[in-house]
């Protein structure tokens, strides 16, 4: 109950309450509602139950110290030494379990024990959140949507690509470049191609029910993983053969091929880094892209080189014509051996005249390429596969015999000519046919990733035969020199890239005992003759100079020493190559936006799905 002197300053807080508020009730009844429920009694009494409630806790109990049960040890070694009653009865107080147990719950409650302990967080707490998740209702018009849409390939998530300005997309201001699609009207998108989305898009009678995970979700987890920096080693480093290592314990071996997650660039010298997957151990030192640099400067001081050293072949030359089906028996439409332009004398590879320019090892080939993480969906086109190699290392053995192997997952490319179709050839299947004036306007539209003159007549590859290939579901082959591959080095090809590598002199002679190839026409009229030891030692020299200039981009190398086993080892690559394992990309490919579809379409449009319907 209010004591009296309480009660009358309620009642006249509340009074003058009313008579402020009576000016103001423009109806009696409203006064006489407020005047009955602020003069109720049982306001009053929760005034007053708030404000003892309020005094108590300014009172509160704090305990005089939170660990009281430590004492009793000492208290009771204290009282041992006191004979009297009552220290004996203290004594035996103290030693009672009860009071034992009551001490131990003084600590608990003293130190705040009492409160429940919650499991952690999962790691995945932001994905699985249903808080990220947003679901989105658009009610359906005869306009389309308005958006377009592609998949992440590192995450395999299905984003909008695009928001069409003034679409009904734009206009509801619901949906945002970025977004990932979860599911649409409840059918789950999980290892769903853009392709198959679209009619769960189109089908929606009346409205589509999105389930959405905002941009700016994705942006934060994008912003984190920002910061994993992944690079792929292109040398192999041994802390104990570096003599410059500030701290050889801490630092990290690696081989050629290697993926380290680089976790500091701080300092410019050395980096810190670990094996990708190997998330228990500590970050080691690795050489910076810019010490690998300096070293590689230091031991150049030639690089400043005289213009002209390199000049162009004069023509860039095609050997043609020998049909594998002859040799093997097994008819591959498009196997030409020797189909690699300007192999001798083009691209400034000729290591004679290399070594004679004296430009060995002058290209500053990098230390790291940064990659990315790509898992290949079940509907994403294969990779285009290229095979490349010095003269006569066996780069079209190895062809042969994967289209031999399995002609179903193996298919390569039928060449263009300018030339005149000679019997028994077929358009299409020996060579595509085109007159001189077409296969130039091809060139001028870079629609070659190789090409070259033969005896007047061009040759070439055309990126829409590798595309062709490609639609069919194959690993297209193909066999080039590596400066060519750049031509094709995007994510729309998204190249896996061999180098066959000869193997030691020794091996090679004994190997190639008894091997013959088909020498340039230049050199003995296209027949076939024995490796000499020249042969060799420009394979080698040749092999040498295309590492040095272009290995970055080598996805596996392969020694063909045996040929068994070189072979063995170039089919489990491309089989994992073609699988849905972690395999890591260039970042410099960026997110590719194709998933389906010959690279001619991709090329039409980056979003390569069109609008909702
Ligand atoms: N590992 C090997 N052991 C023995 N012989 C081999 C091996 N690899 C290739 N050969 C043989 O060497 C010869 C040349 O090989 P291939 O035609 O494949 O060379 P290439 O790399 O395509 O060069 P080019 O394009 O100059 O012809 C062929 O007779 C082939 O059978």
């Amino acid at each position: 109950m209010l004591s009296r002197t309480e009660h009358r300053g309620v009642c006249s807080l509340l009074s003058s309450v009313m008579s402020g508020t009576e000016a103001h009730a423009d109806r009696q009844e409203d006064y006489r509602f407020l005047h009955s429920m602020l003069m109720e009694k049982k306001l009053h009494l929760l005034f007053k139950i708030h404000e003892r409630l309020k005094r108590f806790e300014k009172r509160g109990p704090i305990p005089a110290r939170d660990q009281a049960s430590t004492l009793v040890p000492n208290l009771v070694d204290e009282l041992s030494n006191y004979s009297t009653v009552q220290g004996e009865e203290l004594l035996s107080l103290l030693c009672e379990p009860h009071f034992k147990s009551l001490l131990w719950v003084h600590d608990a409650v003293a130190q705040h024990q009492f409160e429940p302990q919650l499991p952690p967080l999962p790691e995945n707490i932001l994905e699985e959140s249903d808080d990220s998740v947003k679901i989105v209702s658009l009610v359906k018009s005869a306009e389309p949507l308005g958006a377009t849409i592609r998949r992440d390939c590192s995450t395999g998530a299905i984003l909008v690509a695009r928001i069409l300005k003034g679409g009904a997309a734009d206009k509801s201001g619901l949906i945002h470049q970025g977004d990932e699609l979860r599911e649409v009207n409840g059918v789950s998108l999980d290892h769903k191609t853009p392709q198959e989305i679209l009619p769960l898009l189109a089908s929606s009678q009346r409205e589509v029910k999105l389930k959405v995970i905002p941009a700016d979700v994705h942006t934060e987890q994008a912003a984190n993983r920002k910061h994993e920096l992944f690079v792929r080693a292109l040398l192999d480093y041994d802390p104990e053969k570096d003599p410059c290592v500030p701290c050889r314990e801490v630092a990290l071996t690696f081989r050629r091929g290697d993926v380290l997650q680089v976790l500091s660039k701080e300092d410019d010298t050395w980096w810190q880094a670990r094996h990708h997957g190997d998330h228990d151990s500590w970050a080691g030192l690795i050489p910076s892209e810019q010490l690998h640099q300096r070293r590689l400067a230091l031991q150049q001081p030639q690089a400043l080189f005289p213009s002209g050293c390199l000049q162009p072949p004069e023509d860039d030359e095609v050997e043609e014509d020998v049909d594998y089906g002859a040799i093997s028996g097994v008819r591959v439409a498009g196997q030409r051996r020797s189909f690699r332009l300007g192999r001798r004398g083009g691209h400034g590879t000729d290591p004679r005249r290399r070594r004679a320019a004296g430009l060995e090892g002058l290209t500053r080939a990098p230390a790291y390429l940064e990659v990315v993480p790509f898992r290949r969906g079940p509907k994403d086109r294969p990779r285009l596969v290229l095979l490349v190699g010095s003269p006569g290392v066996g780069v079209s053995e190895l062809q042969r015999r994967l289209l031999v192997s399995d002609p179903e997952q193996y298919g390569v490319t039928v060449p263009y000519t300018s030339r005149m179709t000679r019997i028994k050839e077929q358009n299409g299947v020996d060579y595509y046919f085109v007159s001189q004036r077409q296969f130039e306007e091809d060139i001028l539209n870079h629609r070659f990733i190789e090409y070259g003159m033969y005896r007047g007549h061009y040759y070439g590859t055309s990126l829409d035969s590798v595309a062709e290939v490609m639609a069919e579901g194959k690993m297209c082959l193909v066999n080039l020199h590596p400066a060519a591959i750049k031509s094709v080095y995007t994510s729309e090809f998204r190249p896996y890239v061999v180098f066959v590598r000869p193997p030691r002199l020794e091996e090679l002679r004994f190997t190639r005992r008894r091997a013959k190839f088909i020498c340039p026409p230049e050199e003995g009229s296209g027949q076939a003759r024995t490796f000499s030891e020249e042969d060799f030692e420009d394979m080698i020299v040749s092999a040498e100079d295309m590492e040095t200039e272009h290995s970055h981009m080598f996805d596996k190398v392969v020694v063909n020493g045996d040929l068994t086993t070189a072979f063995r080892e170039l089919r489990a690559a491309l089989e994992q190559a073609s699988g849905p394992n972690l395999q890591w990309l260039p970042a410099e490919w960026g997110p590719a936006e194709w998933v389906q579809g010959p690279p001619a379409e991709a090329r039409g449009s980056q979003d390569h799905v069109a609008g909702w319907r």
